[in-house]
């Protein structure tokens, strides 16, 4: 098999308080591949997250990007290859425009300005934001704000595109457009996510981290269809939603 986009081996972590919260994390994603990463709070989700580019530094184990290994010297290269949208879109637009945004990250990679204005244009017509290229991002809605994030992201071409809670706060025609623009992106990616249907409708893949191990990988359908597998790692589906697997003919 090809080499993994992300390769997660034997990552273990504890805060510098001595607190342990990833304990030999072993996670293979390939290229294409959508992951949903699902767990109860505190599970080591985001810790997880903040390993992909090296803002977090697995104490042992191995995280290697289409075979590069996070490592000191390799920062930047990694940086370029793993793209995180955070949960709060004001973390990551800060420009006095869309387009200075969307145009921060390909030009600190050197990229010429034609280079860098394709890049901008491609990726805020990938999430439909086109039309508000020149508007200061804070005059956006949130909804608006998120989906700009997103295209940050994508201009710098990420080999995996890591996106932390993209659903939340987000009224219900946001998160569905979301959803949208997300399912039509040919990127690979790792959706860490409390909205259980929304993993359902956007990843073939789910892993549960639940006490900062790996409790399950698998089918989606699967994993949300095993009601005891849910229950013992506090996930809940929504109303309406409690049958996902396809049950049994008669
Ligand atoms: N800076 C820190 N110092 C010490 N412990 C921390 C720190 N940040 C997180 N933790 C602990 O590490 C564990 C994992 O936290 P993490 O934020 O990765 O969980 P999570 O799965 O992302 O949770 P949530 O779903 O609530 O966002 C928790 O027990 C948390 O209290």
């Amino acid at each position: 098999m090809s080499t993994p986009v992300l390769d997660l081996r034997g990552v273990a972590y504890a805060y510098p308080d001595g607190h342990q919260a990833l304990f030999g994390v072993n996670l293979h994603v390939h290229r294409g591949e959508r992951v949903a990463l699902l767990g109860p709070n505190g599970a080591g989700k985001t810790t997880l997250v903040l390993h992909l580019n090296g803002i977090l530094r697995a104490g042992a184990g191995t995280v290697a990007v289409s075979g590069l290994s996070v490592a000191d010297d390799n920062l930047l290269e990694i940086r370029r290859r793993v793209g995180i949208v955070f949960q709060d879109p004001d973390d990551q637009l800060f420009m006095p425009s869309v387009r200075d945004d969307v145009g921060f990250g390909p030009a600190n990679l050197g990229l010429d300005a034609a280079e860098i204005d394709r890049r901008v244009e491609e990726s805020l017509r990938a999430v439909g934001m086109l039309e508000h290229i020149d508007r200061p991002p804070h005059h956006l809605s949130f909804g608006q704000r998120r989906r700009v994030a997103v295209a940050t992201v994508l201009a710098m071409e990420p080999e995996i595109l890591v996106l932390d809670e993209p659903s939340s706060n987000l009224d219900p025609a946001s998160r569905r457009e979301l959803a949208e623009i997300l399912d039509a992106l040919p990127v690979t990616v790792l959706m860490v996510t409390h909205d259980l249907p929304y993993a359902l409708q956007l990843c073939e893949r789910s892993v549960i981290l639940s006490g900062g191990v790996i409790a399950a990988d698998g089918p989606t359908a699967a994993i949300l269809g095993d009601a005891d597998l849910l229950a013992a790692h506090r996930l809940e589906l929504p109303f309406g939603f409690d049958r996902v697997a396809p049950r049994p003919s008669p």
